[in-house]
């Protein structure tokens, strides 16, 4: 018996309908009713796109309206107390709460009919990588006073909702175990693994509902045992999923994003009725684990890629999944590798592609196609399809030879390297000497992270020159009006170090991708990144080169505005590599080189024109860290040099930034400083600077900007806030060596806001210069 089934499906619409509900509610254009109506219209249609490609469920609880480990937090009703939420918020209210913050101000206005009072402003729970992926979950908060109880009906409707529609339904959720793991310990000395038994009661009410509802299997995901596990936490798998067990419930147990090895006994062992395995990051546990899995259990098996867009090798998938089967007595379940959700609704038919590019490229629509033409080849013989196979194969041989992938030049380039092409010349205590000299900064210098508000009128402008109703002269002008804007507000403010606003950028990745050669970029490959928000990830097919100077005609205009120094500002290469789809034909170490080569040229075209502070963005360097600890060393090398060649092209003088954001990185300091910049920005303000404590026992060398306030909410802080803050920062690292900035661009915000916030930074600053 062979089955069909996919981990998840992208929520966010073919044409992004539910960024566009989810904005027009929080505007308050729609209603909760409204939205509630878009979303039921997106799973139908996501249901029926599966349902269509003839898998054998549909996938249900995979959506959701910002983010599915905050949709558990309220399934499993721990919601945190600091929120202080009343009676009459709504559930829905209450979701969005939490995942967007509550401004002060905007509590303080709104009179709220209860006649209580909210407290402080109830800032946005925590955000952070979902593993080594570009999207952004929620962070579940636990202490002592955390109890589980099962509080929303909203799995169950969608469940109802999917058998009402006549589907077979497979709900998914992820585990309890990664689910506390995902989780953050709001005190110190609670560990939240004490919190398992008394969450599995609430799974076990969870699996004893969707029991009397009729539905035979669960997906359960622990993608937590792809990661090196404390022991603690690898034994209470095989208690948690005793209690679990169920008869009339089966239990599907998915890993996926990395090899299970040290937990692959186990994950082969857990009482479950079936195991999914990422056969894409961990073909070579495929056997093993073919072999260890009981013979009773069903075996899932990942092959088709769910984190690239590459179009798959069928023969080779199809020669793995029979050797598979032949072991497991003719059992086994088709899948992607792990959810869908990590790539574009479809490919098919994007304008900006051309044919050719396109017949190499899959879509999450074109994936379900994929599993069921390999599932069809199981069951019916490879000449029942074999017109879809003749097409993979032909695709994939035109990718492989094709001319476009390969660009002779930048190979030799890349193979004829100086060997200190990745060394500055002086070391940091003499650079920094050498650019007090000539920048006479204050002490604690004031800075942004790059962009300005990308405000409707930005965007609008763009879209009218790709639709050719905007001339390409008329748009550089808007782009310079709003640079002129910047530097205005900027000099107002009196901040130090000036940025241009990035107001010509799409997206900061996207951009570089449009302008390099050897990438390709859609119209439509939206993926979500968080919430509302989406990425359309350029594609990279081929080795990499720049035709021209990118950034350089912006930069030296926005300059020619202001005496202070104007930050030029890149993308690094490792971060272009990570939010990039990335070729799978050599390792990402060579294409990482290729682009960090690109970037340098960049660097010293900036240089040239008389730029004398640049910035190279890699907020993506943490995220690409793989997943189990003995990857690691070697992926940092490669990460460190390759950025290092970026910005090593340069004079002592010139000072280089770099600037990272959303993730921990306690456990990479070392190689943060290996990196070299003179300076680094990096977000800290949501965790209280609870990060710097370790740069400052590190004792990090080089200047170093810990962000003093959060800029994904509108919540404007105060001064005494972000002084606060910096006297923390001050405690751990030298005060000669810091900078004030905010924690990431202010893209997201708008102006008067913006103005506001940093005209209250600025003033910190002043304090602590005055308290000096
Ligand atoms: N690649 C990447 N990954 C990242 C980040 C990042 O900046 N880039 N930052 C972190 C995540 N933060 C993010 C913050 C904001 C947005 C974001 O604002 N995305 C925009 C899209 C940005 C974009 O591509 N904009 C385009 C196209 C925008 C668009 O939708 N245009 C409309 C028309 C617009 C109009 O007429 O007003 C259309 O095509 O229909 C542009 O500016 O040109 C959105 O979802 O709305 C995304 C991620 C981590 N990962
Ligand atoms: C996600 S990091 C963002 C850095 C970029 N320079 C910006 O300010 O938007
Ligand atoms: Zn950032």
């Amino acid at each position: 018996m062979i089955s069909a089934h996919v981990l998840g499906f992208p929520r966010i619409g073919e044409h992004r309908e539910l960024k566009f509900a989810l904005e027009r509610h929080w505007r308050g254009e729609i209603d909760a009713d409204q939205l509630e109506a878009a979303g039921r219209e997106l799973r139908a249609r996501h249901w029926q796109l599966q349902r269509d490609a003839g898998l054998d469920f549909v996938t249900v609880g995979d959506f959701a309206f910002y983010d599915q480990v905050a949709n558990h937090i309220q399934l499993l009703g721990c919601e945190p107390a600091r929120f202080g939420f009343v009676e009459h918020e709504s559930e829905l209210a209450r979701y969005f709460t939490m995942a967007r913050g509550v401004a002060a101000e905007k509590e303080a206005q709104a009179e709220c009919a209860c006649g209580h009072s909210h407290g402080e402003a109830r800032h946005a729970l925590e955000m952070t990588k979902w593993f080594d992926t570009n999207y952004h979950y929620l962070v579940p908060e636990f202490d002592s006073h955390t109890q589980f109880k099962l509080s929303s009906r909203r799995l169950f409707g969608e469940v109802e909702e999917a058998l009402k529609l006549g589907h077979r339904v497979k709900p998914v959720l992820l585990g309890p175990l990664s689910f506390l793991w995902l989780g953050k310990e709001k005190a110190a000395g609670f560990d939240r693994l004490s919190l398992l038994p008394q969450l599995l009661k609430a799974y076990a009410e969870i699996l004893q509902r969707l029991g009397t509802a009729g539905i035979q299997w669960v997906q359960i995901d622990e993608p937590i045992l792809g990661v090196d596990l404390p022991a603690a936490w690898r034994d209470a798998f095989a208690p948690a999923y005793e209690a679990l067990r169920r008869a009339d419930v089966s239990v599907l147990l998915a890993t996926y994003f990395a090899p299970l090895r040290d937990n692959l006994a186990l994950a082969c062992s857990l009482p479950v009725a079936g195991l999914h395995v990422d056969a894409v990051r961990a073909l070579d546990e495929l056997e093993t684990v073919t072999r260890q899995l009981p013979l009773e259990r069903e075996l899932s098996v990942g092959i088709v890629d769910g984190r690239n867009i590459w179009r798959g090798d069928l023969d080779l998938a199809l020669d793995r999944l029979r050797t598979t089967l032949a072991h497991r007595n003719g059992r086994l379940w088709v899948a992607a590798s792990c959810s869908l959700l990590h790539v574009p609704t479809t490919l098919r038919e994007d304008k900006a592609l051309d044919a050719e590019l396109q017949s190499w490229l899959a879509g999450a629509k074109e994936k379900l196609d994929e599993i069921r033409v390999l599932k069809q080849a199981l069951v019916d013989g490879p000449t029942a399809v074999r017109a879809e196979l003749f097409a993979a194969r032909s695709a994939q041989a035109a990718r492989r030879s094709s001319p476009r992938v390969k660009n002779p030049a930048v190979a030799e380039r890349a193979a004829t390297l100086a060997a200190d092409v990745d060394q500055r010349h002086a070391a940091f205590t003499r650079r920094q000497a050498i650019q007090q000299q000539r920048f006479k900064l204050p002490a604690f210098p004031t800075t942004t992270i790059g962009s300005f508000p990308q405000t409707a009128e930005i965007r609008a402008a763009r879209a009218a020159l790709r639709r050719g109703e905007l001339a390409e002269g008329d748009y550089v002008e808007a782009m310079h009006r709003e640079i002129a804007h910047a530097v205005k507000v900027q000099e107002s403010l009196d901040i130090d170090v000036l940025v241009h606003g990035e107001a010509e950028r799409n997206d900061m990745v996207e951009y570089f991708g449009e302008q390099l050669e050897g990438f390709a970029f859609t119209a439509n490959g939206w993926v979500q990144s968080y919430g509302s928000r989406c990425v359309k990830p350029p594609v990279l097919f081929g080795d990499v080169s720049r035709p021209k100077a990118m950034t350089v005609d912006w930069t030296v205009y926005a300059q020619s505005l202001t005496k202070r120094p104007m930050k030029g500002m890149l993308t690094g290469p490792i971060t272009i590599l990570q939010w990039s789809f990335v070729r799978d034909d050599q390792p990402r170490s060579a294409t990482a080189l290729q682009i960090a080569l690109a970037i340098r040229d960049e660097v010293c075209d900036l240089e040239r024109a008389g730029i004398g502070i640049i910035q190279i963005d890699e907020p993506a360097i943490r995220e690409g860290l793989p997943l189990r600890r003995a990857d690691r060393a070697a992926y940092l090398a490669w990460a460190t040099h390759a950025f290092r060649v970026s910005a090593s092209g340069v004079h002592d003088e010139t000072q280089i930034h770099t600037h990272m954001c959303y993730s921990e990185f306690n456990d990479i300091l070392a190689e943060i400083a290996a990196m070299d910049a003179d300076v680094i920005t990096i977000e800290t303000s949501r965790s209280d600077m609870e990060l710097l404590a370790g740069f400052g026992s590190f004792r990090y060398p080089n200047e170093i900007g810990p962000g003093v306030y959060d800029i994904h909410s509108p919540r404007v802080p105060e001064v005494d806030e972000m002084v606060r803050l910096m006297r923390k920062a001050a405690e751990v690292v030298p005060a000669r060596n810091l900078w004030v900035n905010p924690d990431c661009g202010l893209k997201t915000r708008g102006w008067p806001e913006t103005e506001a916030a940093l005209r209250n930074m600025v003033q910190a600053a002043k304090q602590m210069r005055q308290a000096g």
